[in-house]
């Protein structure tokens, strides 16, 4: 009878229990094996009715109070273990949140929901307790925005789409807005939501020539069936980078590389070695919605999400939960669970919460069971068949020969303007795509220092390093904020300052002698000062001979930076070492693409983060020789950490100048500033230094990742 009037109210209304159960495996009674779970509902008069099936439709009165108990193991989490028997029920959760993603908040919150209802049912008539999902009671004290929240009715078009709106924290927003104006800061957070429309994959001159890459990645993409499916898109055009050149293919059917991807070189001049993959969407899906027979679906977490739109396919640690009753082969739709407002005012995951409109990034075939995807650790989950945003992988593929990276971060490699047989450093240089940049622009000859606070980081680069067979490239794990050599004073009897001719740059140091090089301390000065080293067996060595004869001998054979697997420390360099230092600072990463969630960056964070690169910024300019060039670099839009920076580094040091950069491809930068409510005054660029910087817009024609680049000359310093 209840489940007669149950189905009565549920005529017509939406869907509320697709709320895929979490775990499989959840053992009730003690013994270990895998169950199907289902739904159920429980009446407050403690009659309970369970829904072995899939979907039903409910409609809530303003009246009723929704919760929404959920299952699932330790290890995904959380677990909530009624005992009906015993007429107690509890809580469990363990470490492992970031599977779900719930906050303890929100579990207790679940809890304390939970816990109302029960004391209110019949425990006695509580049978299917282990299975309940979706708990409905009149009159509880529940709020009714929750039950608003559940009953608020949306159509499958708009909820069965691609259209995420970005979340800022309201005073980061009310910030950006000033700085961009209303219109252009929504454009700018509408495309961070989305990737770049191509990829761009820069070619190891070393190794190989564009020419040759784009013959290979033709037939490797045509073999995967890049180059000649038909594109699967309905709708938008496919975005123009702007700068590609004609579509090139390996087979000379041009037609057939136009339907879905094409390759071609880029024709900024000097960048031919730079070739675009252009890919395609967003792309409109049907996901097959039928009106009473919702699609099945894999919700995944945000940053499985942003990888699937970068073209990965879904792994196993990214799926969040997964209706019930997938089997392997099945087709199902993809959606991402964001991050949502809590009720402490910080922000969690719930991948139950019903708002997913707007946030399906795909389809895909499951390639293993619901309970497989719960059981494994590993793997490949879903393989995504069909995008909103079809972009090719090209994971190991060209090893060595190719490296995938964003146009901005090559045009900062640029801006340095590295020249070979020069010293250099990498302040924060890890994973190591702009170093390796570097040293191919410099042939692999000259020295580039490498650093990078993380010890495993810095193995990265050596990794990259070695794949690209570079040797100029020496890794250190150093922090940027003390990578000037502070010189003690037993030191001080035979240590140097190193500038290019001798002057003496920092008041603490010696003004003669020879700078010591200890195993740690890494002067290179001294290179300087010596001209060619004592002649042996007749020969003169060089000085990077020299340096690497040293090396070897402090190391022993076969310990070769960037192929070992050791990291060496550093405790700094002594300044005016370099002839150019790039600082690609460690940034809040506003500029990355795709990008479905903000909230966590406060006015706060933004200001430490810029608190952070002015530290950097200030060892930086000690550590660059009198004539030489500092090139800074973020990958955020936020102006606090770029023009700012620039205006902070311009009137801190005065021998500073800015720099015009080749090739100049990025906007000009922001002019003015903004008043804090708390009166602090933000300056930025001044009229007429705009054009010297380069500002990478993402919701540009150029369709890159937000980015900033400015170059420094570094004058005299005894200004
Ligand atoms: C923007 S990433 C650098 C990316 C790199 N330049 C590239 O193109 O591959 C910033 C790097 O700064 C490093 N980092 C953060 N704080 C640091 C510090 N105090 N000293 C040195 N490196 C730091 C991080 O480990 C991270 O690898």
């Amino acid at each position: 009878m209840i489940e007669e009037a149950f189905v009565e109210r549920m005529k017509g209304y939406r869907v509320v229990d697709d709320f895929p159960i979490l775990d499989p495996y959840y053992n009730v009674s003690g013994v270990d094996e895998p169950y199907l779970p289902s739904f159920g509902i429980v009446f407050k008069d403690g009659a309970v009715l369970n829904f072995p099936s899939e979907n039903y439709f409910i409609r809530l009165d303003p009246d009723d109070v929704v919760g929404l108990a959920i299952l699932g193991t330790p290890r995904s989490g959380l677990s909530i273990i009624g005992n009906y028997q015993q007429q107690n029920f509890y809580i469990m959760y363990d470490t492992k949140k970031s599977r779900l993603g719930f906050a303890p908040t929100k579990c207790a919150e679940i809890l304390e929901l939970f816990a109302t209802l029960l004391l209110e049912l019949n425990f006695a008539k509580l049978k299917y307790l282990n299975f309940v999902a979706l708990i409905i009671a009149k009159n509880t004290t529940f709020t009714e925005k929750k039950c608003n929240v559940y009953a608020s009715v949306m159509g499958p078009s708009e909820r069965y789409c691609y259209n995420p709106a970005l979340r800022w924290n309201p005073q980061v927003e009310e910030y950006f807005v000033k700085a961009y104006g209303a219109d252009h800061f929504a454009r700018i957070s509408k495309a961070l939501t989305q990737p770049s429309c191509y990829s761009c994959i820069r070619v190891n001159t070393l190794k190989s020539t564009s020419d040759s890459v784009i013959k290979k990645l033709s037939s490797l993409l045509q073999e995967n069936g890049w180059l000649s499916e038909p594109s699967k898109g309905t709708d938008a055009a496919n975005n123009s980078d702007g700068i590609a050149t004609e579509p090139v293919v390996s087979d000379g059917s041009p037609d057939a590389a136009l339907k879905n991807s094409f390759i071609s070189k880029c024709k900024i001049p000097g960048l031919d070695y730079v070739v675009f993959v252009q890919g395609s969407g967003p792309h409109t899906i049907d996901y097959g919605y039928k009106e009473d027979k919702p699609p099945k679906e894999v919700i995944v977490s945000r940053k499985c999400a942003e990888a699937v739109l970068r073209g990965a396919h879904v792994y196993v640690p990214g799926v969040l939960a997964c209706s019930a009753h997938v089997e392997k082969g099945e087709q199902v739709a993809v959606s991402v669970a964001l991050e949502q407002p809590g009720a402490d005012g910080g922000w969690g995951v719930d991948p139950f919460y019903f708002e997913r409109n707007g946030l399906y990034i795909g389809q895909g075939i499951s390639m293993m069971s619901r309970a497989g995807m719960f059981r494994v650790s590993q793997g490949v989950a879903l393989d995504l068949n069909n995008r909103v945003f079809n972009l090719p992988s090209f994971n190991d593929l060209l090893e060595g020969e190719i490296f995938l990276q964003n146009l901005p971060s090559i045009i900062t490699a640029h801006a340095l303007d590295p020249q070979e047989g020069e010293k250099i450093l990498d302040m924060c240089a890890a994973p190591g795509g702009k170093t390796t940049a570097i040293a191919i622009l410099m042939k692999d000859n000259g020295e580039v220092i490498a650093a990078d606070r993380s010890h495993n980081k810095v193995l990265e680069i050596q990794k990259l390093a070695a794949e690209l067979g570079l040797k100029c490239i020496t890794t250190y794990k150093l922090d940027a904020l003390k990578s000037v050599q502070r010189i003690s004073k037993s030191d001080n009897q035979d240590a140097t300052q190193g500038g290019v001719n001798g002057s003496i740059q920092n008041p603490e140091l010696p003004k003669s002698g020879l700078e010591k090089v200890s195993d740690t301390a890494l002067g290179f000065s001294q290179d300087k000062v010596a001209t060619l080293d004592q002649p042996k067996n007749g020969k003169y060595t060089s000085n990077a001979e020299h340096r690497k004869n040293m090396r070897v001998m402090r190391n022993g054979p076969g310990r070769n930076n960037t192929l070992g697997g050791r990291v060496e420390k550093c405790k700094g360099f002594f300044p005016n070492t370099f002839d150019r230092v790039l600082l690609d600072a460690p940034c809040s990463a506003l500029g990355l693409r795709p990008r479905l969630f903000s909230g966590e960056d406060t006015m706060e964070s933004l200001q430490s983060h810029s608190k952070y690169q002015r530290r950097m910024f200030d060892q930086a300019v000690q550590l660059v020789r009198p004539g030489g060039v500092i090139v800074y670099s973020t990958c955020t839009i936020n102006p606090g950490e770029n023009e700012a920076l620039v205006r902070y580094a311009l009137d801190t040091h005065k021998f500073l100048s800015l720099a015009s950069q080749h090739p100049k491809v990025g906007g000009p930068g922001l002019v003015g500033g903004c008043q804090f409510p708390d009166g602090y005054q933000e300056e930025w660029l001044r009229p007429g230094e705009e054009d010297f910087v380069q500002r990478f817009d993402p919701s540009s024609e150029l369709d890159t990742m937000g980015f900033f680049i400015a170059k420094f000359n570094v004058g005299g310093k005894d200004i």
